[in-house]
């Protein structure tokens, strides 16, 4: 990698700034953040470096230095698009589509000035294969001479990402600094890449990148989604005070091995390794120094409950491979039960759920049909746990 290599990063927020920007600018990479959050671009516009205390097993306060900001709007992104050989991504998954639009225009900028250097294009976002959607969204802006361009000379490569970034309770009194776990996991996938790959310490390659998503999202994924749905029934307000509830905590053992035994089957991963996988995320969850609520790793129900998410995709696994699922379906039936007035998709099912049934809310947010025998079991569940 040359010693100029020149990053964008969009989303200058918790994983933006904690986790991928960190490890770029550690690099020796000149990162640029684009945000459309005035506060956190003209900070960083400012003092072009910021703190990241690390909280765990190995604490320790980072300054990470030598980085700037556009606004995401309102300054050129394009043409620094046009100059940089990377572009990152953790502004969310409903997100990712503003952000298309502005890596086209770059793009076409790139052709334009005969730039034949490679570009490589990495979405960290809670997705399976972000980068491939995000490949689609550019490419329905760019003409077929553009999108050849595309072919030849920009790679979008997938990637998985995971370290616990809540929101920084101090950001009143510095809006840049950041807390985060010590823990940090950043697989992408080696084949996807357009020209050398860049030696980034932190970033690690695979060529079976769907099996470390879906372990990922099937066990520190599902696991968090359960612990914070369960948490909320009993009243806690943080997964650290969830986690420490012994019943939570099997709950989650027992959904997470549930999960665990579809990747056991599906991958071929090592039982004990995978068990002490599991292990390791119930440890992270404990972390007294994180405060992590409930709802930040509950938001978004809709979401979470949609067929390829961390709920009901492993749910589906269960049923292909006819193996145990009954904690699953708990906290699936947990997740109908959240109730967050400040978040509008919980609102939104429990309206449906008012207006039309949970056995219809069941089929309409999970694509599961009704009446089905799983669609059933989550009914049955509900009801379960609405009475308990
Ligand atoms: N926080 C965490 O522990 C983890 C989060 N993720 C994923 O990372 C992604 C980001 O999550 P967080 O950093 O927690 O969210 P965040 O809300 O802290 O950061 C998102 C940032 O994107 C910015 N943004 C919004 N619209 C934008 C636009 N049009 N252009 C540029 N920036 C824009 C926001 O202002 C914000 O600063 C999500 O996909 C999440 O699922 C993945 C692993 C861990
Ligand atoms: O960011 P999402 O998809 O809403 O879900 C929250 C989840 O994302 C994470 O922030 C990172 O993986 C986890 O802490 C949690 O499981």
């Amino acid at each position: 990698m040359k010693n100029s290599t020149q990053a964008l990063h969009f989303g200058a927020g918790n994983i933006g700034r904690g986790f991928i920007g960190k490890l770029l600018a550690d690099a020796g990479i000149a990162v640029t953040f684009a945000d459309v959050n005035d506060t956190v671009v003209n900070a960083l516009k400012e003092k072009k470096q910021y703190t990241v205390d690390v909280v765990g097993e190995k604490s320790e306060q980072c300054l990470v230095t030598g980085v700037d900001a556009l606004h995401s709007i309102t300054d050129d992104v394009p043409a620094k698009i046009a100059t940089v050989d990377m572009i990152t991504t953790a502004v969310g998954p409903t997100v990712l589509k503003m952000v298309a639009p502005a890596i086209a225009i770059g793009i076409v900028l790139r052709q334009e000035q005969g730039n034949k250097t490679p570009l490589n294009i990495i979405a960290c976002e809670n997705m399976v294969r972000g980068s491939s959607q995000l490949k689609e969204m550019v490419l329905a802006e760019l003409s077929k001479s553009q999108q050849a361009y595309v072919a030849r000379y920009v790679g979008f490569v997938d990637s998985a990402v995971d370290r616990i970034v809540p929101p920084t309770e101090n950001s009143a009194s510095d809006p840049l600094r950041v807390t985060v776990e010590t823990f940090s996991e950043w697989i992408v996938d080696q084949t996807q890449f357009c020209g050398e790959i860049p030696n980034i310490p932190g970033m690690e390659l695979t060529d079976q990148l769907l099996a470390f998503v879906e372990r990922k999202l099937f066990t520190l994924n599902t696991g968090h989604a359960t612990t914070a749905y369960l948490g909320m029934l009993k009243g806690y307000a943080t997964i650290a005070e969830a986690i420490n509830d012994h019943d939570i905590e099997q709950s989650v053992r027992n959904t997470m091995a549930e999960s665990g035994e579809v990747l056991i089957r599906r991958f071929g991963f090592d039982t004990q390794q995978h068990a002490n996988y599991i292990n390791k995320i119930i440890q992270r969850f404990r972390n007294p120094h994180l405060h992590d609520e409930i709802v930040r790793v509950g938001r978004q129900p809709i979401r979470k409950l949609g067929a390829d998410d961390r709920l009901i995709k492993p749910l589906a696994g269960t049923l292909e491979y006819n193996v145990a699922n009954d904690n699953l379906v708990r906290a699936i039936a947990a997740a109908f039960l959240y109730e967050n007035n400040d978040d509008e998709q919980a609102v939104e099912v429990q309206n449906i759920i008012r207006q039309q049934g949970i056995d219809s809310a069941v089929s309409r947010f999970t694509s599961l049909t009704q009446n089905s025998r799983p669609c059933q079991s989550i009914v049955q569940s509900y009801q379960q746990l609405q009475a308990a």
